[in-house]
């Protein structure tokens, strides 16, 4: 039997042609590869097809990857998004039950930038549309001109807040991170512990308090070259180890 543990990697909607496709960027399923040591499986945005439970009872792990498009306002009662904002309904339908299913299994969940987004909103909690609209923040966005090393290069700081996973992981005190989004965290949802924030105080990294299995969202984006960056390793790694205990545990029970 195979010693990867296998994790499930939430695709987007993209119209190519004149066809439409579910697709995940290849720096999460080499991130999955390489950081998690695991076998990445796309899962579809097709939530009217799967079973959630048959689909998480045949996982190990599950992560949410980043995304241009926006969560729609009305999953988390906020006002209509701006004209052209790019959003992916049917990628909300499946993310947001498949995160609260995965966490009440049992079944490890690493959730980047959109998918951070997606956990605070499935649990309840809210967005900025704008971050760098919505007070004193900074503006979070990548230049979209410049080329991709300096879009995902590193942009500022977080502070690991004391007492959480992240401290337990041994990340140091601060560590710096890319940036690449334009909305984020306004209501933290009930049952999410602060895990790091940027210095404008915006929250970078969450886990989910109660959770049995590791159930960690970060804004930033640690599938980056993951292998160069030590504290976005350290991330992967754990998830990984997290999602061997579970493949460990669904074997002891076949
Ligand atoms: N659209 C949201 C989320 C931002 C995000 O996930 N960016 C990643 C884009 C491409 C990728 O790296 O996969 C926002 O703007 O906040």
């Amino acid at each position: 039997m195979s010693s990867q543990p296998l994790i499930g990697v939430t695709a987007c909607t993209r119209q190519i042609g004149l066809h439409p496709f579910h697709i995940a960027g290849d720096k999460y399923l080499r991130a999955v590869a390489v950081g998690a040591g695991g076998l990445p499986l796309v899962i579809p945005a097709l939530a009217e097809l799967i079973d959630t439970p048959s689909l998480l009872a045949g996982l190990d792990g599950l992560l949410l990857t980043g995304s241009p498009s926006n969560v729609e306002p009305h999953h988390y009662q906020g006002p209509d998004s701006a004209p052209g904002t790019h959003h992916d309904p049917a990628r909300d339908r499946l993310t947001l039950n498949l995160i609260r299913a995965a966490v009440d299994a049992g079944v490890p969940l690493l959730g980047i930038c959109r998918g951070f987004q997606e956990m605070n909103v499935a649990f309840g909690g809210s967005l900025y549309q704008k971050v760098h609209e919505a007070g004193p923040f900074m503006d979070h966005r990548e230049d979209p001109d410049s080329p991709l090393e300096v879009q995902y290069g590193l942009r500022h700081p977080v502070m690991v807040q004391p007492g959480g996973l992240f401290e337990r992981l041994g990340l140091p005190a601060s560590f710096a991170v890319n940036s690449v989004h334009g909305q984020g965290v306004e209501r933290l949802a009930p049952g999410l512990r602060v895990e790091a924030l940027a210095p404008d105080g915006l929250v970078e990294a969450f886990s989910v308090a109660d959770a049995a299995g590791f159930a960690v969202g970060v804004q930033f984006h640690p599938e980056w070259r993951v292998r160069e960056h030590p504290a976005y390793l350290t991330l992967f790694q754990a998830f990984g180890d997290a999602c061997r205990q579970r493949a460990a545990q669904r074997r002891a029970m076949l």
